[in-house]
């Protein structure tokens, strides 16, 4: 397994190009399965996650063609042969769920094994069944697996969310593009990664408005057909590499980041004392008045704090003046970063959903664990500011969402190399 190993101490210069977004690509890739003509990506991130969506596909009859050094994906369900999700895939990469509403709405079946929970929490999967069984789809569960038939076809319904998921509104919104009449989909989640799925959805003929909004309407069509759709950009790569300067010092300009991404993070951010503006290409972010400020965060849906970037903003306010407190809303189990940033010196205490972060003047480097995707990142960025040098293993969890990490960073002056492990 590979390790990344980081020495602190470098202030950050330079320009960091921001990816396109895995949690948009990995909800706009299912969307091939609801039209017999083909359906082109670009701006695709590089990620393993976006790996295991292309075996998932191809498992299912679809043809991936990755294109331009994985920029580009072109992919065709003209035919599809197999409308299983097995266990094997969807436990590797819980948006697996996300073939689940698009199989039902063009094949009338198909079965997805459940995910299951994940190390961040329990991650239940009622929300989705509740939307599409309200579009007339019957589902069952045995041995392990969601078994879906529409005998009927889907129809239009009002559904409310009990809360605003981002992976039912996106496996309803897709279902419900083919069903017949209209479907209200009442608290839907309002993620940029929702809208630019509707966008896609829009380019391949779908009748839908209120896409940003928490309730949209979906108006049924007959079929959908092909289209070229640019992904939008990672939002949560952007604020990642935000974080960055913040940690080192110094000045990073984000290329393709925009404020109206991450609205509540950048507010934090300038709570904080880090300068953010808008530059021509993107976003700069400096930090020139000495030690970050503490400030509270709490995690919401969107436009809310992002529960995607609480680990890295826990790796910044450990090095804070003064004392924040993180209180995470979103998932159950999603502080163990912590106990690792305290191998580093951090002063953190964890309560149920929420941590105290007592603000220490500099982390020391220590060998460290990735338990899961952000707080590996967290680490690395926790590694940035450290004295001396800070082993992060376990890092294939970093590489589901963080492309060429070790290149970006190191472009802006930051000590970071790789070590391949067996
Ligand atoms: C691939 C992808 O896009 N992943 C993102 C997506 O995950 P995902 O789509 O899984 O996140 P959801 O919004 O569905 O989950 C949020 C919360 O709702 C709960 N829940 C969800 C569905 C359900 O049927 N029942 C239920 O109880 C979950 O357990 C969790 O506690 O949004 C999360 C919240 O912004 C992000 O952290 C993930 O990075
Ligand atoms: C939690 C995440 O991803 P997933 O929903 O795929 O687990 C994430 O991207 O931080």
């Amino acid at each position: 397994m590979d390790s990344i190993i980081v020495t602190g101490g470098t202030e950050l210069r330079g320009q960091i190009p921001i990816a396109g977004a895995k949690n948009a690509c990995l909800a706009l890739m299912p969307a091939t399965l609801l039209s017999d003509e083909p359906l082109t990506l670009t701006n695709a991130p590089r990620l393993s996650d976006i790996k295991t969506m292309t075996t998932l596909l191809e498992s299912l009859g679809a043809e991936v063609r990755s294109m331009q050094e994985g920029r580009v994906l072109a992919m065709s369900s003209h035919d599809l042969d197999n409308l299983t999700a097995d266990y094997d895939i969807v436990r590797k990469m819980r948006a697996s769920n996300l073939v689940l509403g698009p199989l039902l709405a063009r094949a009338g079946r198909a079965v997805v094994s459940l995910p299951g929970g994940c190390a961040i929490g329990a991650r239940p999967m009622d929300i989705h069944i509740a939307g599409l069984e309200a579009l007339g789809a019957e589902i069952e569960l045995r041995d392990g697996y969601l078994h879906a038939v529409a005998p009927r076809g889907l129809k239009g319904a009002v559904i409310e969310q009990r809360f605003a998921s981002v992976g039912a509104t996106e496996n309803v919104v897709m279902a419900a593009t083919l069903a017949k009449g209209t479907t209200v989909l009442r608290n839907a989640a309002r993620e940029p990664e929702i809208v630019d799925l509707v966008k896609c959805l829009h380019s391949m003929g779908a009748h839908i408005e209120g896409e940003g909004t928490d309730t949209i309407t979906i108006e049924g069509v007959d079929r959908l057909h092909g289209a070229t759709h640019p992904v939008v950009a990672d939002r949560i790569e952007l604020g990642t590499y935000m974080i960055a300067p913040a940690i080192a010092g110094g000045e990073v300009e984000l290329i393709g980041g925009r404020m109206d991404l991450l609205p509540a993070f950048c507010e934090k951010l300038h709570g904080a004392g880090i300068e953010v503006s808008e530059t021509k290409l993107g976003l700069k972010v400096a930090r020139s008045n000495g030690r970050a400020r503490a400030v509270d965060v709490k995690t919401e849906v969107f436009p809310g704090f992002p529960t995607d970037l609480q680990a890295q903003m826990m790796a910044l306010l450990a090095t804070a003046k003064g004392t924040s407190v993180l209180e995470e809303t979103i998932f159950e189990n999603r502080f163990m970063h912590a106990p690792e940033l305290m191998r580093m010196g951090a002063e953190i205490e964890v309560h149920g959903g929420h941590a105290t972060v007592h603000g220490v003047e500099r982390l020391k480097g220590a060998p460290v664990m990735a338990t899961d995707l952000r707080a590996s990142v967290s680490l690395i960025l926790a590694g940035l500011g450290a004295e001396g040098e800070t082993v992060v293993s376990r890092v294939y969890h970093l590489d589901r969402g963080y492309e060429r990490v070790e290149e970006k960073l190191s472009a802006c002056g930051a000590r970071i190399e790789r070590v391949k492990g067996e």
